[in-house]
């Protein structure tokens, strides 16, 4: 068992994540987190179960989970953290704010910043999806709410996706809608979950799906009542960690490692993509115009 153990946290985590490196760093907040089994930042909270070794990550950024630079940083930490945590074989992604699971990347960090920044932002978001879609433990996203954009990305990371069963609440890749474009790595999640027919045509027109539409073509895996995601979750959970991990673990990458090995190869050059095409003045305008939408839309 001790060598499974091992094996749980060493040998995958090498084949996905492409970080090693950054273990040695994390050890100090490590030796804390034992101690302290619920640990809150700014903008995470995980709360750990040491009797199922099932953590509950809730994303706190009201009013609808924008994904700033700083929820990213702290994100990836708290991920990291989990991940090297021989106690915790399953994490559950959520929101603490009631009917929006996530707003995706936060648009204010993408308008009217410097290219350092918008290059900063961007690394944040790679690390977040390298952690996310590369993690060695069972993952299950409790969709509470809407999730556009980036909150979709993270939610399709996960192994399984439960969501609110209300037709008020969507989720899809909408960034055409915004002007902007989804890059090679959004759209190779969402192949990954959905096939490419679906995926072309989503893209493409930017697509958001009310929960009972996305669970038909597989977007999200199963739908219950709001007030059953979080329960439900916990018991997909159990289910799924009924497999040996020594199994699951050395057959998860089978499928990611390519898809996580093609941005590790060209992450800096990803990086530039962006920052020139986010720079882009006439990106700026179709940007800002998005916010005055979405501002309007209350008045
Ligand atoms: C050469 C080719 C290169 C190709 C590629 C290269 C590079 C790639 C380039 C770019 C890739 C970028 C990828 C981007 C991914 C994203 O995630 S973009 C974000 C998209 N998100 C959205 O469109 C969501 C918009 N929001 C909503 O639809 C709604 O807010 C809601 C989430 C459904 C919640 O609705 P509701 O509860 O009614 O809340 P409000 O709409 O009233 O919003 C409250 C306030 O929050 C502000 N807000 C909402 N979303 C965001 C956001 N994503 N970022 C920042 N702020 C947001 C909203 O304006 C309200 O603000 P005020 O209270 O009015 O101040």
């Amino acid at each position: 068992m001790a060598a499974l153990a091992v094996l749980r946290r060493s040998a995958p985590a090498r084949l996905l994540s492409g970080t090693l490196c950054v273990h040695s760093r994390v050890l100090a907040p490590w030796r804390q987190y034992q101690s302290n089994r619920h640990f809150s930042n700014d903008k995470i909270l995980v709360e750990m179960d040491e009797s199922t070794g099932v953590a509950v990550m809730k994303m706190k950024n009201p009013p609808v989970n924008g994904l700033s630079l700083e929820l990213l940083t702290e994100f990836s930490i708290s991920l990291e953290k989990l991940e090297i945590d021989r106690g915790c074989r399953g994490l559950i992604l959520t929101s603490a704010s009631p009917k929006v699971f996530s707003a995706g990347l936060d648009i204010t960090e993408m308008c009217g910043k410097s290219a350092e920044h918008y290059a900063a932002f961007w690394k944040a978001v790679q690390e977040m999806w390298l952690k996310l879609f590369g993690s060695n433990m069972v993952t299950i996203a409790a969709i509470n709410g809407s999730s556009p954009a980036g909150g979709c990305l993270m939610a399709m990371c996960c192994d399984y996706r439960i969501m609110a069963d209300s037709p008020k609440y969507a989720i899809g890749l909408n960034e055409t809608q915004l002007g902007i474009v989804a890059p090679f790595w959004f759209k190779d999640t969402m192949t990954h979950t959905v096939g490419s027919r679906v995926t072309e045509q989503s893209l493409q027109l930017g697509q958001m799906y009310p929960a009972p539409a996305a669970l038909k073509f597989g977007l999200v895996d199963q739908l219950v009542p709001e007030d059953k995601v979080q329960i439900t979750a916990a018991a997909a959970m159990a289910q799924w960690l009924s497999v040996p991990d020594h199994a699951r673990q050395i057959t998860k990458p089978m499928i990611r490692k390519p898809i996580v090995d093609r941005l590790v190869k060209q992450r800096e050059a990803d990086i530039d993509n962006f920052v020139s095409f986010i720079s882009k003045e006439s990106i700026q305008k179709s940007l800002q115009a998005y916010m005055d939408r979405l501002k309007q839309k209350k008045q």
